[in-house]
């Protein structure tokens, strides 16, 4: 899964109209990543190429114009390389292992492959100069996002990863709702799976829920964008209820007029200043 995060990022850049040079040099780069004569996945002296590559760029040393786009976005905004080398330690994970013990496990998958992500994009984005809110608190809402969004692929494409061998759920928390991995292979949506899927589903809304605080507090022309591709990723885990939580043959999704329907209700909300929230809790 890790290693289409680069073509999810252009998805993400589509559907939000906000251009970003980072992103774009992200996208191309999954062409770089794979070796072989099909070039279907990516082995780890690709990753190693890649890193190599990266801190290059990092200091100036662009090997070619795509590395050297984003070495211009580096000189201009306050990028940090560790997320950008973490998604990559991400990638290496994803070709090692493919069950997860517990939900700390399958958090720091997430944060390799998607809360890296938001960390990422702050510093391109920019906090509103009128913004109350720490830096801290900031970080943590675009992590949250990245987490709420990685939970979310997760719990929508569980037939799908289980076909290529992978379970990205807690093994602990799939044991004590009595399920085993034999389950989800077999793929029958029981009274055990809905009540599982509704604990999963809960825990990412929750994330959304962080990362929703943090919001308001991006530059003005990163607001709306942002609230955008929230509001239709989170729609993903009403569209798994809606197939009332089978994952395993049906792929939810939000359908066109869903999605259209979304972007006046992001844009209100990218009308809502900085700290606002924050603002009002002191006026009472
Ligand atoms: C909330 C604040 C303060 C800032 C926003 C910070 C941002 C932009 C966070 C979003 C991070 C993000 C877009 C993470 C990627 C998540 C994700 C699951 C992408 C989908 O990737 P693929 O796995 O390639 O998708 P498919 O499986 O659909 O192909």
């Amino acid at each position: 899964m890790g290693y289409l995060r680069s073509v999810g990022l252009l998805v993400f850049v589509h559907i939000t109209f906000w251009p970003s040079q980072l992103m774009i040099v992200w996208c191309r780069r999954t062409d770089e990543l794979v070796d072989g004569p099909n070039a279907s996945h990516i082995t780890p002296k690709a990753l190693d190429r890649w890193e190599k590559r990266l801190t290059d760029l990092f200091e100036g040393r662009p090997y070619d114009m795509y590395d050297a786009a984003l070495s211009d976005t580096v000189s201009k905004y306050p990028v940090d390389i560790q997320p950008f080398k973490d998604m990559i330690e991400g990638m290496r994970l994803d070709l090692n292992k493919s069950r997860y013990q517990t939900f700390d496990e399958l958090y720091l998958y997430c944060y390799y492959v998607a809360g890296t992500v938001g960390l990422m994009s702050v510093p391109v984005m920019g906090i509103a100069p009128d913004s109350k809110a720490s830096t801290e608190s900031v970080y943590n809402a675009a992590l949250a996002l990245g987490i709420a969004n990685q939970l979310t692929n997760i719990l929508r494409d569980v037939g799908e990863d289980a076909r290529r061998g992978r379970i990205y759920l807690p093994q602990g928390e799939l044991a004590k709702a009595g399920l085993s991995d034999e389950d989800i292979l077999r793929g029958q949506v029981t009274h055990k799976w809905r009540s599982f899927m509704k604990g999963q589903i809960k825990r990412a809304r929750m994330f959304f829920e962080e990362a929703e605080k943090g919001v308001s507090e991006l530059s003005a022309a990163s607001r709306w964008p942002v609230w955008a591709s929230l509001l239709l990723y989170k729609q993903i885990l009403d569209a798994i209820e809606a197939n009332d939580y089978d994952n395993f043959s049906k792929r939810a999704y939000v359908g066109k007029a869903k999605k259209l329907a979304s972007l006046p209700v992001a844009y209100g909300r990218a009308l809502m200043k900085p700290s606002a929230k924050f603002m009002e809790l002191m006026r009472r």
